[in-house]
C-alpha cells in the first residue's frame, strides 16, 4: 500500500492479513485466515499500538513508514506480548532505536525475555495517563484476558478502546477495515470460535475487566484481530457477546458430541437427536468428533445450554477422539450446562463410567438416564435413547417460562 490507511482523523490502520497460516497457535483452523491489527496515532507525539507477527513485518514496516511520512516514532503501546502481536518488536526497535516501549511490569518482564530488551521502557501502572498532545491515553491492567500482562488502553480524547485480543475475531479483514465498510455477521461466529478457543477459561477475569470499563463511553474498538468496531449497535453487541460468553450463559439448543467407528454410536446420536426435534428443540447440532476440528465444537459449546456427549468403548477407555474433548471442556472450565450422555461397549463397557466421572467433576446438571449399548441398537436401547431425548428436551423447555 503505498497511501496510509486511515480511520479517522490521526488514526491509521497499520496491520496485516494472513491468509497463510493453516492453524492458530498451532491449534485452531483457519479457514477463512486472520488479521493481525497494528493502530497508529499521529498526534504531537506519534504512537503505536502492539506489532504484528514476525512474518508479516516488511508489509508492516512499509505501512508504519508510509504513515509516519519521516516523522519520528516515540512510544510502541503494547497491550499483549503473544508473538502474533509482539513477534516485530525486535525489528521494530532496530529501526526505530528512540522508540520509547510502553508496558506494565508484566509486559516489561516478558519483553526482556522474549526480546532481550530492558531499555527505553516505560512502566505504567493501572489508570496511569500518557498525554500525546490533542490525545490523552489511560491505561487499564486487564489482567489474564488472557495472559498475565494483557492490557488495555483508552485514548479519552476520540473515545477509542485499543483492547488487545479482546473482542477480536478470526478471518481476514478483507477490503474494509471498519464495520462500517463489510458486513459484521460476518464475523460474530468467528469471534465466538475466537473466544472459546483461546479466551474460555477466563470467564472470570474478562467479567472483571467489563466491568472496568464499563463506565467508559466508546465510541471505537481496536482489537488485535478483526474489524474495528464503530457503529453504536456493533459496539454493544461484540461486548454483549463477551459479557455472555464470559458468564458461561447458553442459548436454547444442544450439542451432540460424539465418536464411532462403525455407526453403532452414532445411531444412538441420531436416535436422540430425532426426539430432541420431536420436542420442539431446533438447534440441535451433531459433531462426529473424529471429522469436525475440535475448534467448532468447543465454539458450539460455548453457544448452547444442552451438551450430549456418546463414545464406544476403546482399549477400555474412552474413544480418543471424545477423551480430547472433554479435556478441552475441562481446561475452560466451562460451567452452567445441561449435561447427558451413552455409549457403547462389545465385551466389557467403559465409556460411559469414564463420561460418568467427568461429569462428576463437572458442576453440569445431569439429565436424564445415561444409556449403555451392548453392541447394536435393540429396542431397550431405541427406547432409552428417546427417553434422554425427551429429558433434554424437558429442560431446555423449562428455561423458557
Ligand atoms: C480398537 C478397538 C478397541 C476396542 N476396545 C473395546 C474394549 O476395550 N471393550 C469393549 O467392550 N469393546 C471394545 N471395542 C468394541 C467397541 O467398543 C464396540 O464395538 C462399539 O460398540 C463400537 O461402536 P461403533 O460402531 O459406534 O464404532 C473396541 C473396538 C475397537 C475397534
Amino acid at each position: 500500500m503505498l497511501k496510509p490507511i486511515q480511520i479517522k482523523e490521526d488514526l491509521y490502520y497499520i496491520g496485516v492479513n494472513d491468509r497463510t497460516k493453516a492453524l492458530f497457535e498451532n491449534l485452531w483452523p483457519l479457514p477463512k485466515g486472520v488479521s493481525y491489527n497494528s493502530y497508529l496515532i499521529l498526534d504531537e507525539k506519534t504512537a503505536l499500538f502492539d506489532t504484528v507477527d514476525v512474518c508479516y513485518s516488511d508489509v508492516f514496516f512499509q505501512k508504519l513508514e508510509t504513515a509516519l511520512n519521516g516523522r519520528p516514532l516515540d512510544y510502541l503501546v503494547i497491550n499483549h506480548m503473544e508473538p502474533d502481536h509482539s513477534g516485530s518488536l525486535g525489528l521494530l526497535r532496530s529501526k526505530y532505536p528512540n522508540v520509547e516501549i510502553v508496558g506494565n511490569k508484566r509486559t516489561a518482564d516478558m519483553i526482556a525475555g522474549f526480546y532481550n530488551i530492558t531499555d527505553n521502557i516505560k512502566i505504567i501502572g493501572d489508570k496511569e495517563e500518557l498525554p500525546l498532545g490533542k490525545h490523552n491515553l489511560v491505561f487499564y491492567l486487564t489482567p489474564m484476558v488472557h495472559w498475565p500482562e494483557t492490557m488495555m488502553t483508552y485514548d479519552t480524547t476520540d473515545k477509542i478502546l485499543f483492547s488487545g485480543d479482546a473482542f477480536g475475531t478470526f478471518g481476514t479483514i478483507d477490503g474494509g477495515i471498519t464495520d462500517r465498510q463489510l458486513y459484521p455477521e460476518r464475523y460474530y461466529d468467528e469471534m465466538i470460535r475466537y473466544y472459546s478457543n483461546v479466551v474460555g477459561k477466563f470467564g472470570s477475569p474478562v467479567q472483571k475487566a467489563l466491568e472496568k470499563l464499563s463506565d467508559l463511553e466508546i465510541d471505537y474498538i481496536c482489537s488485535t484481530h478483526g474489524p474495528t468496531w464503530t457503529i453504536p449497535e456493533q459496539i454493544q453487541k461484540v461486548i454483549s457477546i463477551y459479557d455472555k460468553l464470559s458468564k458461561y450463559e447458553g442459548d436454547e439448543g444442544v450439542v451432540i458430541v460424539y465418536g464411532s467407528m462403525y455407526g453403532n454410536t452414532e445411531q444412538m446420536a441420531e436416535t436422540i437427536a430425532h426426539e430432541l426435534a420431536m420436542q420442539g428443540i431446533k438447534e440441535v447440532i451433531m459433531h462426529n468428533a473424529s471429522k469436525r476440528a475440535h475448534s467448532y465444537i468447543i465454539r458450539d459449546i460455548f453457544k448452547y445450554k444442552g451438551l450430549i456427549i456418546g463414545s464406544p468403548t476403546y482399549n477400555n477407555r474412552l474413544f480418543p477422539e471424545i477423551s480430547a474433548i472433554l479435556e478441552k471442556i475441562e481446561e475452560r472450565d466451562m460451567k452452567n450446562r445441561y449435561l447427558s450422555y451413552f455409549g457403547s461397549f462389545t465385551w466389557a463397557g467403559a465409556a460411559v463410567k469414564r463420561i460418568g466421572n467427568f461429569a462428576e467433576s463437572t458442576n453440569f446438571e445431569i439429565i436424564g438416564e445415561p444409556v449403555e449399548m451392548k453392541q447394536s441398537m435393540n429396542i431397550p436401547v431405541y427406547e432409552a435413547c428417546v427417553k434422554l431425548g425427551k429429558a433434554m428436551a424437558d429442560r431446555l423447555i423449562q428455561d423458557r417460562k
